[in-house]
């Protein structure tokens, strides 16, 4: 007897262009058949008639305790959005604010269609309590800052090596570990040798955002002589381990080195739009066979964690800026928001086969803007947004189902982040 049993729904397996009506089988959170019709009997059969069965958005650079900074500071460049509002703020951010705003971001991406997301935060036990409560999957890293401070830096790393201890595969293996070095212009380049060190010991990953700005590309030049890639890449720093967020202001180079070294990509077009960080050269890194997954960042910088967004942002900012409308089709991104995001987080979902996680969604098209149907790949970029998802289950968990939320007090999450933003902006007035 199976777990769960999705029945006549569009099974769109990214497996294969193909959209055809049939059965995803689910057992012990995972993907035990997808087949036309099963001979299986299970504890819970789903209809997702007129519905599309895909796998769940792996969302691959966030910052989930930012929810509670939604709409906080826009319209500001980075350096002085950074420096003068968010880290201010961030400052008096308590372990209850990371809590109910990592709950609150979680319950968005339930909401979309997100069942995976990378995430690099403070108060990341808090932040992990959020996940393990909520039910979603998500590689986790303490956001290390270290400024050339070597005291600073000890106590950094030690505060991201003990989450990884704490937990490392916790949450029956839906939590994965990793460290974060914030940026190459907050962490020194010796800082950043004793990462990399610590990680290979750890056999764990690193989440870190790079070349993000012309500023960021103009102060590493001025202090190493040369740009964020190639002082990592002399530090033996890249490798298949690194998921390297932004990655705007490469030159044709620093794409050979990320490609050689296998390092993975997550673009952030929204977020680099709303900064006015430039635009990061996607197409160029996807010729050349980098892989490029899909990230929102943080709600500061967004405002929101809907990966349908992300996707058709995408879409739209590298055909306009390359102004060839064949750029960056509708499946491409969609692989991108999908499969490419599960092979950065290294885990075997972003597609619906055997032997897979059961990190499934399902798209309701019953609705205007859903109709009628030629393609569906051009309707989840161009067309759906993230209230299209009906259910959401992962790690073979139902979440969500017929949009109701079953895994958390959704109205206690609101209220509670009301309270928490309330008393955060009382603190904050200095
Ligand atoms: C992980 C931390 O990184 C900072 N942060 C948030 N958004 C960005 C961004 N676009 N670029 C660099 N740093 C960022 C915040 O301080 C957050 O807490
Ligand atoms: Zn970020």
């Amino acid at each position: 007897m199976a777990d769960i049993i999705i029945k006549n729904g569009y099974i769109l397996t990214m497996d294969s262009y193909e959209l055809t009506q049939g059965v995803v089988v689910i057992e012990n959170g995972t993907i035990t058949e997808v087949a036309e019709s099963t001979e299986q009997d299970a504890d819970q059969i789903i209809d997702a008639k007129g519905s599309v069965v895909m796998p769940g958005f792996v969302n691959t650079h966030t910052h989930t305790g930012m929810t509670l900074l939604r709409g906080y500071a826009d319209d500001f460049p980075l350096d002085e959005w950074l420096k003068n509002y968010i880290w201010p703020v961030e400052d008096r951010l308590t372990d209850e604010d990371a809590y109910i705003g990592t709950k609150l971001a979680c319950l968005e991406m339930i909401k979309s269609g997100t069942t995976s997301f990378a995430d690099m935060f403070i108060h990341i036990d808090k932040v992990a309590q959020a996940v393990k409560d909520s039910g979603m999957r998500a590689a986790l890293s303490y956001r290390m800052i270290e400024a050339g401070n070597e005291e600073k830096g000890k106590s950094e790393l030690d505060t991201n090596k003990r989450f990884i201890n704490n937990w490392k595969g916790e949450a029956e293996g839906r939590i994965i570990t990793m460290y974060g070095p914030h940026a190459p212009y907050t962490c020194s380049e010796g800082f950043l040798s004793k990462v990399k060190k610590e990680a290979n010991h750890d056999r764990v990953g690193i989440h870190i955002h790079v070349l993000e700005t012309e500023s960021e590309l103009n102060q590493m030049k001025q202090h190493y002589g040369m740009c964020s890639i190639n002082l990592l890449d002399r530090l033996g720093f890249l490798g298949p381990d690194v998921l390297a967020a932004h990655c705007v202001w490469l030159s044709d180079d620093d794409i050979e080195i990320l490609r050689g070294r296998g390092v993975h990509v997550s673009h952030n077009p929204v977020s680099n739009m709303k900064l006015a960080s430039g635009v990061a050269p996607v197409p160029g890194m996807l010729d050349r066979g980098v892989n490029v997954s899909l990230g929102t960042d943080g709600c500061a910088s967004n405002n929101n964690l809907d990966m349908f967004e992300e996707m058709k942002t995408a879409a739209l900012l590298h055909k306009v800026e390359s102004l060839d409308p064949t750029v960056l089709p509708a499946r491409q991104v969609l692989e991108m928001a999908t499969t490419s995001g599960a092979r950065a987080l290294g885990i075997k979902s972003g597609v619906l086969r055997e032997g897979y996680n059961a990190d499934v969604i399902i798209v309701d098209m019953n609705k205007p803007h859903l109709t009628p149907v030629y393609d569906i790949h051009s309707h989840l970029v161009y067309s759906a947004s993230g209230s299209d998802v009906s259910t959401t289950i992962v790690d073979g968990r139902i979440l969500m189902q017929d949009y109701e939320v079953v895994c958390m007090d959704e109205q206690d999450v609101l209220d509670r982040a009301r309270t928490a933003a309330a008393g955060l902006v009382e603190r904050a007035k200095f």
